[in-house]
């Protein structure tokens, strides 16, 4: 019996990681079998073509990286490691937990392109593309972590007053940017059906063990079905 594939999505430092950790170890505590996996896969020599891509190898300018180009380096890698880390896992049955997945392909891809016949053009591709060509599997839940615009930017300054500025790589995060992905996100998470999960009341991000606990119960239903 095939096992359940789980996505944690959201924007940059709405706690992907940290809530992936958490709902891993709480799974897994209670005697189940679960894996967690992110993305990119940075540690193996599949993502390769996505550090050059990150690094501006291909264009400083990430909108001027052919969208479908860029999904296909990032399939690849999750490709790789679909074959090499968890296939067998979860076809016998084990819960994965993915730290990003096609969803962010989906987002940061797709917010390339502007006219909405060539989104929607775009988006049946990938699907096409990763989940039948490719053969990865299609999620059974995808969790977005939702923070709002306002709650991003005040933690993005406080994060560029730390780093002086500098993300490192070309998916810049700039005011207009993090817009475009706060609109496509609530248009995939409509489209696709993703559970959204309020991260913030107000201004103020609510806290690490409250999100948790809206991820663990949203996961126990589908566990439990
Ligand atoms: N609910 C929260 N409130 C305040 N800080 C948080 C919260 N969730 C995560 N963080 C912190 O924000 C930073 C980014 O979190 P992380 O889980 O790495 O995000 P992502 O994986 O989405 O980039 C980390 O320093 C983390 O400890
Ligand atoms: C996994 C994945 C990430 N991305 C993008 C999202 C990020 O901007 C970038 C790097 O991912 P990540 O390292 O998770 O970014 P961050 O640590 O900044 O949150 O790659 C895609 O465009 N497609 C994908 O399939």
């Amino acid at each position: 019996m095939t096992g359940h594939l789980i996505i944690i999505e959201g924007g940059d430092g709405s706690g992907k990681a940290t809530q992936t950790r958490l709902l891993t170890e709480r799974l897994q505590h209670e005697g189940r079998q679960v894996r967690c996996v992110s993305f990119p896969d940075y540690d193996s020599e599949s993502s390769a073509l996505v550090k050059m891509y990150l690094n501006g190898d291909f264009g400083r300018d990430a909108n001027s990286v052919n969208p479908y180009a860029a999904s296909a380096f990032y399939a690849v890698d999750r490709f790789a490691s679909y074959q090499t880390k968890w296939k067998n896992f979860l076809l016998q049955g084990g819960t994965v937990i993915a730290d990003r997945y096609t969803t962010s392909n989906m987002l940061y891809q797709m917010i390339k392109i502007e006219d909405p016949a060539a989104r929607r053009r775009y988006l049946d591709w990938l699907w096409d593309f990763e989940f039948h060509k490719m053969g990865l599997p299609v999620p059974d839940m995808v969790i977005l972590l939702d923070v709002p615009l306002a709650v991003t930017e005040q933690l993005m300054a406080a994060r560029m007053g730390k780093t002086g500025g500098q993300t490192g790589d070309i998916h810049e995060q700039n005011e207009s940017f993090l817009k475009k992905c706060h609109e496509a996100y609530d248009q995939l998470a409509k489209q696709y059906s993703w559970q959204c999960i309020s991260c913030a009341l107000g201004e103020c991000m609510r806290s690490v063990e409250a999100i948790h606990e809206d991820v663990y119960s949203i996961v126990l239903k589908l566990l439990k079905k």
